[in-house]
């Protein structure tokens, strides 16, 4: 059996919700004392703490077969590796900004100055567009560089908007990318490692949608089924057993989760009674 190296963010955003997500589907990944590689050898997975920002670097290069990082993070780095699957949190924007009122359009930075700590990214998509910028690359605190007079706009991480209000800074243009944390392959897996990796997938995406959905089940007059099964379709299709009262049916279905309340109400209404929903751990769909 092949070991699977897989590349786990150290610190930042991505770092506690990757551990959860590997956590959660099975994996012992928690750190007692700040080890820079665990063996998991039940799982037969090694995961390596890294810098979010050189996961796609080890990646790309085939150094380790697997990794989590941002999908910003991905592109700027444009080393090979290759996004897998979408994961569901650290979400953000990447877009310029710029003191009000000052620039409009990706078009008015052209012979600008712009501050970014995602050089790469900003080339790229500047070069899409036809726009010749003095681009100014920094570590972080990036809003600040406008104020201190050595950007005339910056590209950067939007989450809630906070840092940019808090510099003065407004975004303008369309936005450059809409990111979020994102599973990585490297580009040559032999066939034994995608093996592994496909199940590491499969476990992931199992934990991904016991989150979105939760278990409804009710009982309903068998006149009223058609109805609530339209209410409740599930993934596949919903389960309707017998009940031990003439006339009745039961029915179980998964629901995505922010729409449970809805369809509870609406369940109701149609004459569906005792409506339990019960919280998801885990799935293989
Ligand atoms: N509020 C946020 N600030 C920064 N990055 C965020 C935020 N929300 C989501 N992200 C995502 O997290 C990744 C950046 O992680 P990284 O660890 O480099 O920066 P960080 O979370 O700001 O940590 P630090 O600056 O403390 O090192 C990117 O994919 C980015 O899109
Ligand atoms: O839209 P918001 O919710 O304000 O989040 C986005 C900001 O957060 C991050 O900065 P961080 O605090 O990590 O500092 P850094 O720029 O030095 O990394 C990021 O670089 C943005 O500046
Ligand atoms: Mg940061």
């Amino acid at each position: 059996m092949t070991t699977l190296r897989i590349a786990v963010p150290n610190k930042g955003s991505l770092s506690v919700p990757s551990e959860q997500l590997l956590s959660d589907a099975g994996y012992r990944v928690h750190r007692s004392n700040r080890e820079l590689m665990i063996d998991d050898s039940r799982n037969d997975v090694q995961f390596y703490f890294l810098r979010p920002r050189d996961i796609a670097v080890y990646v790309g290069s085939g150094t380790l077969d697997a990794g989590f990082t941002g999908r910003d993070l991905l592109i700027d780095a444009d080393a090979g590796a290759l996004e897998v699957m979408a994961l569901g949190y650290s979400g953000s924007t990447f877009r310029f900004a710029a003191r009000p009122g000052t620039l409009t359009g990706v078009r008015d930075l052209e012979g600008k100055r712009v501050a970014t700590s995602y050089p790469t990214l900003v080339q790229k998509y500047l070069a899409e567009h036809g726009v010749t910028v003095r681009l100014v690359k920094l570590d972080g605190a990036v809003e600040t560089s406008v104020r201190l007079g050595i950007a005339d706009a910056v590209a950067d991480v939007v989450e809630t908007g906070t840092s940019l209000r808090n510099s003065g800074l407004e975004v303008f243009g369309d936005p450059i990318l809409t990111s979020e944390a994102v599973l990585v392959e490297r580009p040559d897996l032999d066939a034994e490692s995608r093996a592994a990796f496909e199940r590491l997938c499969r476990r992931l995406k199992g934990v991904l949608i016991a989150r979105q959905y939760v278990l409804v089940d009710f009982d309903c007059p068998v006149e009223a089924q058609e109805a609530a099964c339209a209410l409740t379709p599930g993934i596949e299709a919903p389960t309707i057993s017998p009940l031990a009262r003439a006339g009745w049916v039961a029915i179980r279905s998964m629901v995505p989760r922010d729409r449970a309340p809805f369809v509870m109400d609406e369940l109701w209404e149609v004459g569906a009674r005792a409506i339990l929903v019960t919280a998801l751990e885990s799935s293989r769909i």
